[in-house]
């Protein structure tokens, strides 16, 4: 030991760096809530073009990514774009025809964990909460093996943020085995940090249109 202060490791979570984040963070929050409406704000100004070419590249790298990580017939977890997300239902097709199933998230119950329903290109969907289109209810559930997790924002610990229900961690906290989980967004809603608290859990891969950013485990 020494008494060298700089011989020592940092002190304190990155979260109350002043270069890392705002200089408030008592109000974690407020600032959450400020950066989602910054991220999503950027995210709906790009033009469709400019969106639809991130979706390309996302798609790119998790066409060549996805199948190395799911067992035969496995089951890979998508979302139907909502609000300006990169849109992969491509992702669900190509997988679909490659044998493996595909699921999709839904809100069955405010505030619990979501649950998983089975799609299939013949699927009619539905009106599901916040009017996203979802699988009927009594469409199968599966548990998935892979599933993507769309992101409002992302640091380079993996971590998430997401629209703010705490959907996804609750999710995580309450499957076991927990599926792989790759976060999907755009490079522009790369934050220095999310301020990670208690309850949120790393996703295991980052992937942007420039390819995957960061990773929770060794690769
Ligand atoms: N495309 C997609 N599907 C998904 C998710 C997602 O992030 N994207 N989810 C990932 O978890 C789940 C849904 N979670 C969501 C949570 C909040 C809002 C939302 O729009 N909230 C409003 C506020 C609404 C309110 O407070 O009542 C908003 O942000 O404006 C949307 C989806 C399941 N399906
Ligand atoms: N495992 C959990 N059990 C109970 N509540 C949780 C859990 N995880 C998160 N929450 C709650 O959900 C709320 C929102 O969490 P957070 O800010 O991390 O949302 P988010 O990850 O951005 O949202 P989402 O996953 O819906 O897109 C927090 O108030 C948090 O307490």
């Amino acid at each position: 030991m020494t008494d060298d202060p700089q011989a020592r490791p940092p002190a304190s979570s990155p979260c109350l760096a002043a270069d890392l984040a705002p200089a408030d963070v008592s109000d974690l929050p407020g600032w959450r809530r400020a950066e989602r409406a910054r991220l999503r704000a950027a995210r709906d100004a790009l033009r469709v073009t400019e969106r639809q070419t991130i979706g390309t590249a996302i798609f790119r790298h998790l066409a060549g990514l996805v199948p190395g990580m799911l067992p035969p017939g496995g089951v890979f977890s998508a979302y139907w774009p909502i609000k300006g997300e990169p849109d992969l239902r491509p992702l669900m097709f190509t997988l679909h025809e490659a044998g493996f199933r595909i699921a999709l998230p839904v809100v069955e119950t405010r505030f619990a964990p979501l649950v998983f329903r089975h799609w299939t290109p013949e699927t009619r969907m539905e009106r599901g909460d916040w009017n996203i289109p979802v699988p009927p209810a009594d469409s199968l559930r599966l548990i998935p093996d892979v599933a993507l997790a769309p992101l409002v924002g992302w640091d380079d610990a993996a971590f998430r943020l997401g629209y703010g229900g705490g959907y996804f961690d609750r999710t995580l906290a309450a499957l076991t085995p927990a599926p792989l989980v790759i976060g999907v967004g755009f490079q522009a809603a790369r934050l220095d940090t999310i301020c990670p608290q208690p309850h949120d859990i790393p996703l295991d891969l980052i992937v942007t249109e420039a390819g995957v950013q960061a990773s929770r485990r060794p690769r």
